[in-house]
């Protein structure tokens, strides 16, 4: 169609306008975000501010080729042909396209029909901060053509359903599905965040599932960049967000807060997708807006979700973890890093074709399994105060549950006993010692307001190895031989962190999940005998 003059006029000016924009060393850098509340429907209407002294963290814009964005004269339509329809959103349709040169390749477009420039700004901030991110379990963006009255944003086609069809064929998924869309959503997010963004509408619709439950991330629409480095001081900033974005059912409260939220809105939508996957219904929902925006406003915690029938059905672990997901204070909420640690997330799977390399290995997940533990990952100092620190997240965690009620035993205990090698003794009780600082400085802290004091740690207890520590890894002067971590905890306490500890002196490794109609029975993994060689020889 031929534009009548003025509106080429007013179309080349608004490109130019796009041009320097982008050619002004691409300076998106997401902003604060006004401290004006602004209730606005995802792409439409948000808006977003520039800052000239803020630019981007850790990646800088130049690895966003220009070439990226089809700012030159070039139609998407001239290098690409549609095929069927994907789906729809709000504001655009997504297609099946492939290039005109190669139609092997097959891609989806989101083709959003806008000529409105705070639209466009939109769009193209979401293709850059997609651009920020690597993951198996993150859909890429290739390009973003802007013309006149379309925007193209092609990207890498994910062939399979999205949740929220599956949840609507199954109404509740199997646990173990769960736990594997939970993993993968989770190792998304955990990317996502290390990168400064924030994806701010995790729903159904977003995640893509794949046969094996593992997951893609798509639609980039709402997402923000909330740390940002500033140039005068050289000093990252993590920028408070303020817009009311994304779905209302998975919103986290603190969206409703006067004071700003954070990346830890992620980490509560995640927690109600897995509530909606799991028990089939929403945690929180009402037939009106206003009565949902106004339970999700109170200060206090509501926790209705978490005594409902379905709920109350999942195991024990299981509900902790959504607990966990679903605190109120986001601060006490985990984030993507330790949600991956908890027990209810499965251990990394181990291919027929085993390639470790060392920091692949999360030792949290070893300490489910005595044997493994044991005998071939932890060897090194580095590795035990890791662990530790596990433990100690854990205890500190164990205050954060609380929210439900308060503790009726203030003096619980916890000791931790450590079998380790003669030779390091000084060295480790030293390190020890300062690990247990830190652990009850941190402890301390987080219930400072309240003025008591809950002790998780007692004494930390080191007993001599029954080998050698040369025996086992001559290579490293500071290694020590752990054979076993044991926790000790005072009568009383029978559940930590949602799950039973049962005898007074166990391994990390046995905690378990409180078997049904059978408080007291502990229950070890057995290992694959396998999976113990390959990691056996690995270590050698
Ligand atoms: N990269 C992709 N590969 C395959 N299908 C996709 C892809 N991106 C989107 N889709 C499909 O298109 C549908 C619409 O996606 P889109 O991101 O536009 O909207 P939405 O997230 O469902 O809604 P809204 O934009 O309102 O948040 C998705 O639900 C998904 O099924």
């Amino acid at each position: 169609m031929i534009q009548s003059q003025p509106q080429q006029s007013q179309f080349q000016k608004r490109m130019q306008k796009i041009k320097g924009f982008l050619n002004s060393e691409c300076n998106f850098s997401p902003v604060e975000e006004t401290n004006e509340r602004k209730t606005k429907t995802p792409l439409l209407t948000q808006q977003q501010q520039q800052s000239s002294d803020l630019s981007d963290h850790d990646t800088n814009y130049n690895n966003v080729e220009n070439n990226q964005i089809g700012l030159k004269n070039n139609c998407f339509l001239d290098e690409y042909t549609l095929g069927e329809k994907l789906g729809e959103g709000t504001n655009g349709i997504v297609w099946l396209c492939w290039s005109k040169l190669d139609d092997q390749v097959k891609y989806a477009v989101k083709v959003i029909p806008t000529d409105d420039e705070e639209i466009i700004n939109m769009v193209k901030q979401a293709f850059i901060n997609s651009q920020l991110l690597k993951s198996p379990f993150i859909a890429k963006c290739y390009k973003l053509f802007i013309e006149q009255t379309k925007l193209y944003l092609l990207m890498e086609w994910v062939p399979c359903s999205n949740l929220e069809t599956l949840l609507k064929q199954n109404q509740r998924l199997k646990e173990k599905q769960v736990q594997q869309i939970a993993l993968t959503l989770l190792k998304a997010v955990k990317c996502l965040h290390k990168a400064g963004v924030c994806h701010r509408d995790i729903k159904p619709d977003n995640i893509q599932v794949f046969m094996d439950y593992k997951i893609k991330l798509i639609d980039f629409g709402v997402s923000r960049r909330f740390v940002t480095i500033n140039q005068n001081t050289l000093r990252y900033n993590r920028n408070k967000m303020m817009t009311i974005t994304g779905n209302i059912h998975y919103r986290a409260p603190e969206i409703y807060r006067d004071y700003g939220y954070d990346s830890q809105v992620d980490l509560w939508a995640i927690g109600v997708v897995i509530y909606q996957c799991l028990t089939g219904i929403l945690p929180y929902s009402s037939e009106y807006t206003g009565d949902l925006i106004e339970t999700l406003s109170q200060r206090e915690p509501q926790l209705d979700p978490f005594h409902k029938q379905a709920f109350l059905e999942l195991p024990t672990s299981c509900r902790d973890f959504i607990k966990r997901l679903m605190m109120w204070n986001p601060l006490k909420r985990l984030n993507a890093s330790e949600a991956l640690r908890h027990i209810w997330i499965p251990s990394y799977t181990f291919p027929n074709q085993i390639k470790i390399v060392k920091d692949d290995i999360d030792v949290s997940k070893s300490s489910q399994n005595s044997d493994l533990y044991n005998k071939t990952l932890i060897n090194s100092a580095m590795m035990l105060n890791q662990e530790l620190a596990n433990t100690l997240l854990k205890s500190r965690r164990f205050d954060a549950i609380q929210e439900e009620d308060t503790p009726k035993d203030l003096n619980k205990s916890l000791e931790v006993s450590i079998n380790g090698c003669s030779n390091n003794q000084d060295s480790l009780k030293q390190r020890l010692e300062q690990f247990k600082l830190q652990a009850s400085t941190q402890i301390h802290q987080r219930i400072g307001g309240k003025k008591e004091t809950i002790k998780y740690i007692n004494t930390i207890t080191i007993f001599e190895s029954e080998k050698s520590i040369n025996e086992f890894n001559p290579r490293m002067e500071t290694s020590i031989d752990i054979r076993s971590l044991h926790i000790q905890t005072c009568k009383n306490v029978k559940d930590l962190f949602g799950l039973n500890l049962c005898e007074s002196q166990v391994s990390l490794t046995q905690i378990e999940d409180i078997p049904e109609n059978d408080n007291q029975q502990l229950q070890t993994k057995q290992i694959d005998a396998d999976l113990l060689q390959q990691l056996t020889q690995f270590e050698q």
